[in-house]
């Protein structure tokens, strides 16, 4: 290997000094034979892990500084002050959509926007952009550290209006106005947002169980398309030399040179000494909030629709629901649950359409054990059958078995993921030989209701309905569970 060393450029040797390959040899495969690692092949889906738990760090942007500048002229040696405001920094705000799945698409450290400094001719510093991260639907908000999130919006928050003009503080700090405008404002806060929290199912600070130095839970629960809430503030600008003037009027520091205002000379304290701890100088900008979140996607459906591939549960879901889910005569067409909602008058459940579980999914065969997770965070279970799986001599699976292979599925992922109330879609009842089929489920499958679907031709489905109803309310029958013991294969 001496020869082959000298005559390898150094920087194909590594510092250990083994050889590295340069770009113009191929070496045998036999070479390699004792590189025990043999990649296997794995699809691009089961690489990708569902991320249902998250922590995010969020900070707003700082607000940019105020301007310290004066405009001379000839008639005016001195010069009037004439430096506008720091611009306000900008916001991270979550926001709930269908788009994502799950937070594999977050980064853990966000920062809102850096607003931009105020220039002279009284021009306002830009505002700090908004990070806007999508999370999914179901999303449940934990605060880890921070203050809790100062407003919730229902409604995309791109509406918010883009002049969102920088500073908040009126022209004299000391008078009863300004604390008028503060109270009012809190108020406002207060009310938009018990309302805003009762739309989005949080509780109020008082209502979410939370103790001292603790993870406060269920801060929020984002359950709606559109719906968003700011996480972490922007900063606000400081003060430019225009606003610090007509500020100082009236205070103690009325008779200081408002340059030296400028320069950041004191602390914009309340004349007690006591600092609002945000701004050193009214010229600086201040820093935005900060909060550590713990983001879960929490249950994401009511029902759960569990069946082999090509059961029919896509075709399912969109006769329950409004849902639109893709349908097609292969298998796993499905390769992300789908959810709807099925409206009653005075109700509504959502049922999501699991990825089909074939035999070994546990051992992450098909699309694998990622979404059998899901089945976790599902109150009740639809096992959805083929009934024309294994008809006049085509292969398939008899329903009977493709219940016992369901159950055992779930139970290989997680004992007792099968304890929970259940029932059975005998689906495609409108094939020939469908009927006798059923009379046979009927016999070797007790302890569950059974309803007979066509789901393409949507009937059945009212039944049905009225069956999902009962079992999510857990009204009468409606507690039954599917058992090993109960389906009767040979
Ligand atoms: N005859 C008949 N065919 C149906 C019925 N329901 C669904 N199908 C057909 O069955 C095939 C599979 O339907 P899907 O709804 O995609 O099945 P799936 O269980 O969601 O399939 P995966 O996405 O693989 O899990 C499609 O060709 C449907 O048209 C039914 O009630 N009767």
């Amino acid at each position: 290997m001496t020869w082959l060393r000298r005559a390898v450029p150094l920087r194909y040797l590594t510092s250990n000094r083994r050889l590295q390959n340069p770009p113009w040899m191929t070496y045998p495969a036999a070479l390699y034979s004792d590189s025990t690692e043999k990649k296997g092949k794995v699809t691009p889906l089961q690489e990708t892990r569902m991320r249902d738990r998250f922590t995010l760090y969020a900070r707003g942007g700082e607000g940019g500084s105020g301007c310290s500048s004066l405009r001379r002229s000839r008639t005016d040696r001195f010069g009037k002050p004439d430096g506008g405001n720091g611009g306000r920094g900008g916001d991270v705000i979550l926001e709930c959509t269908h788009a994502v799945w799950d937070f594999s698409g977050l980064q853990p450290h966000v920062k809102g926007g850096k607003a931009g400094h105020g220039t002279s001719k009284n021009r306002i510093g830009n505002r700090g952009e908004d990070k806007v991260l999508q999370v999914p639907i179901g999303t449940v908000i934990h605060l880890q550290e921070g203050e809790l999130p100062s407003q919730i919006q229902v409604g995309s928050p791109k509406s918010s209006d883009p002049w969102d003009l920088p500073g908040t503080l009126v022209d004299d700090p000391a008078s009863d106005e300004n604390s008028d405008v503060d109270q009012d404002s809190s108020v406002e806060s207060e009310s938009e947002a018990e309302s805003v929290a009762s739309a989005l199912h949080v509780g109020t600070e008082g209502e979410t169980d939370f103790e001292e130095g603790q993870v406060r839970y269920n801060v929020a629960e984002l359950t709606e398309e559109g719906q968003s809430i700011i996480i972490a503030r922007g900063g606000e600008g400081g003060l430019g030399n225009i606003s610090a003037t007509r500020y100082l009027r009236g205070t103690k520091f009325a008779k200081t040179s408002t340059l030296r205002t400028m320069e950041g000379d004191y602390d914009d304290d309340d004349g007690n000494g006591n600092s609002n701890g945000q701004r050193t100088s009214i010229k600086c900008g201040s820093l935005g909030t900060e909060s550590v979140l713990i983001l879960e996607l929490k249950s994401i459906a009511d029902v759960g629709l569990v069946g082999m591939p090509n059961a029919g549960k896509s075709t399912l879901l969109g006769a329950l629901s409004r849902a639109k889910p893709r349908v097609g005569h292969y298998a796993f067409t499905t390769l992300r649950p789908n959810l709807g909602n099925v409206n009653y008058d005075d109700f509504s459940v959502t049922v999501a359409d699991i990825p089909g579980l074939i035999k070994g999914a546990h051992r992450n065969r098909g699309l694998g054990h990622n979404f059998l997770r899901h089945i976790e965070r599902t109150k009740v279970l639809a096992y959805v059958v083929d009934l024309a799986s294994g008809l006049d001599g085509c292969e398939g699976v008899t329903p009977w078995q493709q219940l016992r292979d369901l159950v055992m599925e779930l139970e290989y992922h997680e004992e007792g993921l099968s304890d929970r109330s259940s029932l059975i879609v005998a689906n495609k009842i409108d094939e020939d030989g469908a009927d006798e089929r059923l009379e046979e489920l009927e016999r070797r499958v007790r302890g569950v209701r059974i309803f007979p679907v066509c789901a393409v031709l949507e009937e059945g489905v009212d039944e049905l309905k009225n069956g999902l109803k009962m079992l999510v309310n857990g009204d009468g029958e409606g507690s039954e569970r599917l058992k090993l013991e109960n389906i009767s294969v040979d």
